[in-house]
């Protein structure tokens, strides 16, 4: 039995007193003794965030890194400079980083394989546009997604990581997948990962369900038989985070 995997991604909100305050107003909300629980903060706020969990079960998530070691690299964050402030997740390949930061399929395999190296757990993202939808061709867009972001990853890595399904239609536009749309991508991406893997692997891998989650979606959507949580942007910035996280 896969434990569940509820995600907070913050994107670019909250200053880093705020982020302590948010976090402090979260805490005794988000207590499972059944589901992990990652807030993915901005850089700047990691360092309190990590303070402000403190003796809580709550991880601390990055929302990108780079896939280098250390250099020239103005701006960009390494991966030793997450673990060593107490990060242990990493969301890679966000569409948000896809569309305005020119990420693509072959920085996304860079960032996943340096994540592993540094033994942070890579919380990846994929999903299809309102036009490939309309196409016809999300399981082909998401499978080919898959298969780079998972080049040279072994399966004893591949079972460790999260895959995050997320329809480009359904981020920030309260238009979340039907259970049906979401449980039949995550399905398919199970079984591209078994075909890549092996069983075990894809018995133990763990697929989110991201966009336009809410209290009142969740419960449904992560009783799915391949949804092993979910990815939350707007909703993990209010109370109803803790809704979500105890979504049963
Ligand atoms: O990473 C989270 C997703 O982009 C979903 O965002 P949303 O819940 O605001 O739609």
């Amino acid at each position: 039995m896969r434990r569940k995997i509820v995600a907070g991604n913050w994107k670019m909100n909250m200053t880093p007193s705020q982020a302590v305050a948010l976090i402090e107003e979260l805490k005794p909300l988000v207590v499972s003794e059944d589901v992990d629980v990652v807030f993915c903060v901005p850089a700047i706020d990691i360092i309190p965030a990590v303070e402000a969990v403190k003796g809580t079960n709550i991880h601390i998530g990055a929302e990108n890194m780079y896939f280098e070691e250390k250099g020239a690299f103005t701006g960009e964050i390494a991966p030793d400079m997450l673990t060593d402030a107490g990060v242990d997740y990493v969301i890679i390949g966000h569409s948000e980083r896809r569309e305005y930061f020119a990420e693509t399929d072959e920085t996304v395999n860079k960032k996943v394989l340096k994540a592993f190296e540094h033994g942070l757990t890579p919380i990846i993202c994929c999903g299809e546009s309102l036009t490939q939808r309309e196409q016809g061709i999300t399981i082909d867009w998401i499978r080919q997604q898959i298969k780079i972001a998972f080049l040279n990853v072994t399966a004893e890595q591949a079972s460790k990581a999260v895959i995050a399904y997320e329809p480009i239609w359904a981020i920030g536009t309260g238009k979340v997948a039907t259970t049906e749309q979401a449980q039949e991508v995550c399905s398919a991406i199970r079984a591209c990962i078994k075909e890549l893997y092996g069983d075990a692997a894809a018995e133990a891998i763990r697929i989110q369900y991201g966009g336009s989650v809410s209290a009142s979606s969740a419960p449904e959507l992560f009783a799915q038989a391949d949804i092993d949580g979910g990815l939350v942007g707007g909703a993990s910035l209010k109370k109803d985070f803790g809704a979500i996280v105890n979504y049963k």
